[in-house]
């Protein structure tokens, strides 16, 4: 519950309040206390008692028209019969109001929050295993693949970061279920739209930046998706940076002026990767010593051991970490299945060009044999991957391709297939069915060299065509249904 007093103290406090707008007057105070049993941003959602925020891009007017709200909170003035709180900000209003509702309940989590273009998803695993083991499994999660409020129920999340009012209703949720810590990614969006506004996490992560995320509905430019990303540095108590990625300079100069605690790794610091094999790989520095993991890749090494120092800072000690570390799987990240005949087969979420340059080099190095594909790209968005992924295909000659559907959504996955074929020289296949072709892949493998890799839909459990979620099995069922 939250009274409106508290709500107009919240908003003085923040120089974020106009004025009350109600019957074609205007007001600095209202001469009567109202309090407000629920907070919400969808008018399908409320009740007399509700503060509801009108706020979004497609919000319309008619939303408030006969609304059964107590009051809304808004930047524009509807100019309805329901009587208006009138901000400069309504997501950030929303925000800290939302905190104060629910008690601030980030205040009774230990936090670890983990931004980058790549890698979020997959440390957030490595952290909540790692977590688990200090704290006896009292690690929520929220991350692009799934999220859990009592570290045994998972559900799939919609945003990857989401909306601050969600926000703070899962972090009461997970104090309420007794969690202790609770590991999250936080996107540039969620800087860019206010849902993490005043937010402080105990350690911030930041893993690598490259161009992504730039368009109409989300950064116009390279230097925003940053400058957003770099917010996190601004609310952390302590921070782990990858000193080995681009633009890294600024990072180090923003957090020397921020006179923030922080540990850095790669090559010239401390802590670096000294010897790498296939899943096991040797570190110096603040968490010095022998790891296994059970993701491929050098850049999953990377990602565990910004994650090892990250829980480090929390309390972890080398032993828990390192069973955490070798006991984390992450659901369609690199995730392993072997055929009755050896051959493995590997489901991976990389949907674009550098995450499947990356994935193929990582299994291409494990096996001799036959390296089949399982491969779609997206319909209306992304197109320029069509490209991308014709030029990987291009550059390793060994891979056997077959074609097949992701998502295609309006347009003819055929003529996707087309257009990615057009970019390489030599004939691929095409299957439309997605379950057919990754059955007919598995079928022509014969041994331990073998490698089937399963690129692109990870995770997901349909397939998006003309609009519309179709149910699809799902990869790894697929793999697993057919091995
Ligand atoms: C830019 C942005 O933050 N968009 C998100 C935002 O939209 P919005 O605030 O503009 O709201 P809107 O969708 O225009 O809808 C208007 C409002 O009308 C309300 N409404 C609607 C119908 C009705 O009858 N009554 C009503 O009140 C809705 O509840 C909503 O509050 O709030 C919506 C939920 O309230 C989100 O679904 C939406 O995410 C969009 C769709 C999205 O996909 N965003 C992507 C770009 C994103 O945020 N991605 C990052 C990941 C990036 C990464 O991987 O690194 C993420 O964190 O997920
Ligand atoms: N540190 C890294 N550097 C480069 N590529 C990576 C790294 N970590 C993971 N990847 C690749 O990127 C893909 C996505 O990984 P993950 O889901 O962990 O990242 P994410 O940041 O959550 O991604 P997204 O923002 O696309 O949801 C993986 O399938 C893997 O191929």
């Amino acid at each position: 519950m939250i009274t409106l007093t508290q709500v107009l103290e919240i908003l003085k406090k923040d120089a974020n309040f106009r004025e009350i707008s109600a019957e074609n007057e205007y007001y600095y105070n209202w001469n009567q206390e109202v309090t407000f049993d629920t907070l919400a941003y969808d008018s399908r959602k409320v009740n007399e008692h509700t503060l509801f925020f009108a706020k979004g891009l497609n919000f319309k007017k008619d939303y408030l028209l006969d609304l059964n709200a107590a009051f809304y909170i808004s930047e524009f003035d509807y100019e309805v019969a329901l009587p208006a709180i009138i901000v400069t900000d309504v997501k950030r209003a929303m925000s800290l109001i939302a905190q104060a509702f629910y008690d601030y309940p980030q205040n009774k989590l230990k936090t670890l929050a983990l931004t980058g273009t790549k890698g979020k998803t997959t440390s957030a695993y490595f952290a909540k295993f790692i977590l688990d083991e200090m704290n006896g499994g009292k690690t929520a999660l929220l991350s692009t693949a799934e999220t859990t409020l009592d570290g045994k129920n998972f559900f799939k999340s919609e945003l990857t970061t989401p909306e601050s009012l969600d926000l703070l209703e899962m972090m009461a949720k997970a104090v309420e279920n007794s969690m202790t810590h609770l590991v999250m990614e936080v996107s540039s969006q969620a800087y860019k739209t206010e849902r993490v506004y005043g937010l402080t996490f105990d350690v911030g992560v930041f893993l690598n930046i490259s161009p992504d995320h730039i368009g109409p509905v989300e950064h116009p430019t390279l230097e925003d998706y940053f400058y957003c990303k770099r917010q996190l540095l601004h609310h952390s108590r302590y921070f782990v940076a990858n000193a080995e990625m681009n633009h890294f300079g600024i990072i180090k100069e923003e957090l020397l002026a921020l006179e923030l605690p922080y540990a850095f790794y790669g090559k010239d610091t401390e802590n670096r990767i000294l010897e790498s094999a296939g899943l096991h790989f040797e570190t110096t520095g603040s968490v010095a010593g022998s790891f296994d993991i059970r993701l491929l890749g050098r850049f999953n090494q990377e990602n565990a051991l910004a994650t090892a120092l990250a829980t480090r800072a929390l309390g972890a000690s080398t032993s828990q970490i390192k069973v955490g570390l070798a006991k984390a799987t992450v659901p369609g990240r690199m995730e392993l299945f072997t055929a009755k005949n050896g051959a493995h087969i590997y489901v991976d979420y990389a949907h674009n060009g550098i995450s499947l340059e990356n994935l193929v080099q990582v299994v291409e190095s494990h096996h001799t044999g036959k390296l089949l594909l399982i491969l779609g790209a997206t319909g209306n968005k992304g197109e320029n991957r069509r490209h991308d992924f014709g030029e990987v295909i291009e550059n390793h000659k060994r891979l056997e391709v077959i074609l097949t559907t992701d998502d295609s959504n309006h347009e003819d996955p055929k003529a996707i297939a087309n257009t990615i074929a057009s970019h390489v020289q030599r004939p691929l296949d095409y299957i439309a069915d997605r379950e057919i072709a990754i059955k007919t892949a598995i079928s022509r493998t014969s041994s331990p060299a073998d490698a089937v890799i399963i690129a692109g839909k990870g995770t997901d459990h349909y397939q998006l065509l003309n609009g519309k979620r179709k149910p699809y099995i799902g990869d790894a069922e697929a793999a697993q249904k057919y091995i």
